[in-house]
């Protein structure tokens, strides 16, 4: 894991000693302090063997980071080659690459013609061998993942300095609303720390790029006023994933005003479809439900359903893609302003929200197998009783419009989930 703190956290003092100012009573400083040295040498490693191998709280940090070469520069280069006959081709940084949507996100980009480079860290929050297969089918395609983390400040710099971005599309994160209860600080670090760091990164940059982000409709919180607009109150969040997620807008909003980066935020709702994420309904029931394993279905305190917006990954995606094509440049350079630049927050939804129940229903049939359910009250863990968007904004101003229901959603997600846990499937063919 590189680059671990690398921005410093505090400021300190420089302390100089004159070297001819050296005598016999500062040599057995010297040894007094080499032996302070070595002690605190000691303290620091043992420490940093502590918090970044042994400590559970970061368990999801990546294990191991390779970057750097002439060979590695090469193929960064040739992943941001574009291959788009007319328009002008965007040369795009995204992200969380090999996560569910940043897989998705960086295909489509590829496909069109546009420059793409991936950036994933490979955390073990889930699944590693899924993330590796995603990252195949992206490398297949022509898309170079760098293993690497957000936090670290001169694999960023690098980057930059080997490829003038003309976008960043920054889908990286810790997920998962019921996890952050259980591991705060990974939320920190991913959707806090990272965040800033690529921000940074980003402002200094020369040119600076346009930055589309990943929010959450999460931001919502206890508003109880439906649909969600982008108008409506974000300031109580109900879970610390949501609160990281806006602290994320609010310094958005910060570097588009001091430093004029182009800012776009989408606000994410509940995305499900093919290579979705294994910590999430539609994926934990499906598997569940094939292994003939009881499923835990929340309601809400009074008795209730519980609903959400679920969104069909390929709406998400074409959502994305309006976002980049529409954000304008930056105004800024190398860290400073020259004008006022765009900023935007955006609901990427559904518009039709479905109970947790129904979902259930629909998998039932599609799977062929009787769900055993246990209906539980929602737990105290930051759920919310139900999300709805209005994407009002989105149609208008990117073009935006899903076209897929549920039903057709899940689907496809079953057709991809069985074949791709197939035992007859070769592995190597993805
Ligand atoms: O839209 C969002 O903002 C968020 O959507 C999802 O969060 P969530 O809506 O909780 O998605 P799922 O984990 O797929 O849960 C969907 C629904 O199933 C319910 N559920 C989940 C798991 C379970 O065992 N039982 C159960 O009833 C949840 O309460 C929720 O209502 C993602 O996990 C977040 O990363 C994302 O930011």
């Amino acid at each position: 894991m590189g680059g671990i703190g690398i921005l410093p956290s505090k400021p300190e003092k420089y302390h100089y000693q004159p070297y001819n100012n050296i005598n016999n009573n500062n040599i057995l400083r010297i040894r007094s302090s080499k032996f302070t040295l070595c002690s605190s040498i000691f303290v620091f490693l043992a420490f940093i063997i502590f918090f970044f191998i042994l400590s559970p709280s970061t368990s999801s940090l990546p294990t191991k980071n390779s970057w750097g070469g002439p060979e590695w520069e090469k193929r960064v280069t040739k992943s941001t080659r574009h291959n788009s006959p007319s328009g002008s081709p965007l040369t795009v940084l995204v992200t969380g690459a090999s996560g569910f949507v940043g897989m998705h996100v960086s295909l489509a980009l590829k496909r069109r013609g546009d420059g793409v480079l991936g950036i994933d860290n490979f955390n073990r929050y889930y699944d590693i061998n899924l993330k590796r297969t995603r990252a195949k089918v992206l490398s297949r395609a022509g898309v170079f993942v760098v293993e690497g983390d957000i936090n670290d400040v001169h694999l960023l710099r690098k980057l930059f300095d080997v490829v003038a971005f003309t976008h960043v599309m920054h889908l990286a994160a810790q997920a998962g609303v019921r996890y952050a209860m259980r591991n705060p600080n990974s939320y920190v670090h991913s959707n806090i720390a990272g965040f800033v760091n690529l921000l940074e990164v980003s402002k200094s940059a020369n040119p600076q790029p346009a930055i589309v982000y990943a929010s959450s409709s999460s931001v919502y919180g206890l508003n109880s006023k439906t649909p969600f607009s982008e108008k409506d109150r974000t300031d109580q969040p109900a879970s610390l994933y949501a609160a990281t997620k806006k602290a994320g807008e609010e310094f958005a909003h910060t570097y588009n005003h001091i430093y004029g980066l182009s800012v776009t935020g989408l606000r994410f709702f509940t995305v499900y479809g093919p290579w979705g994420r294994p910590d999430m309904a539609v994926y934990l029931f499906t598997k569940d439900i094939l292994k003939g394993k009881q499923i835990t279905v929340f309601e809400s305190p009074d008795g209730g359903s519980v609903t959400r917006d679920f969104t069909y990954i390929g709406d998400i995606v074409k959502g994305c893609l309006g976002a980049l094509d529409t954000a304008k440049k930056s105004t800024g350079s190398g860290g400073k302003k020259k004008g006022n630049a765009q900023y935007r927050i955006f609901n990427l939804g559904n518009t039709s929200p479905v109970p947790v129940s129904e979902l259930v229903n629909i998998l039932e049939k599609l799977l062929k197998v009787n769900v055993k359910r246990k209906v539980v009250p929602m737990p105290i863990n930051g759920d919310v009783r139900f999300t709805h968007a209005n994407i009002s904004r989105a149609q208008r101003e990117l073009g935006y419009m899903p076209t897929t229901d549920l039903e057709a959603g899940l689907k496809k997600f079953v057709r991809w989930y069985l074949d791709f846990h197939s035992p007859l499937k070769n592995k190597n063919v993805w």
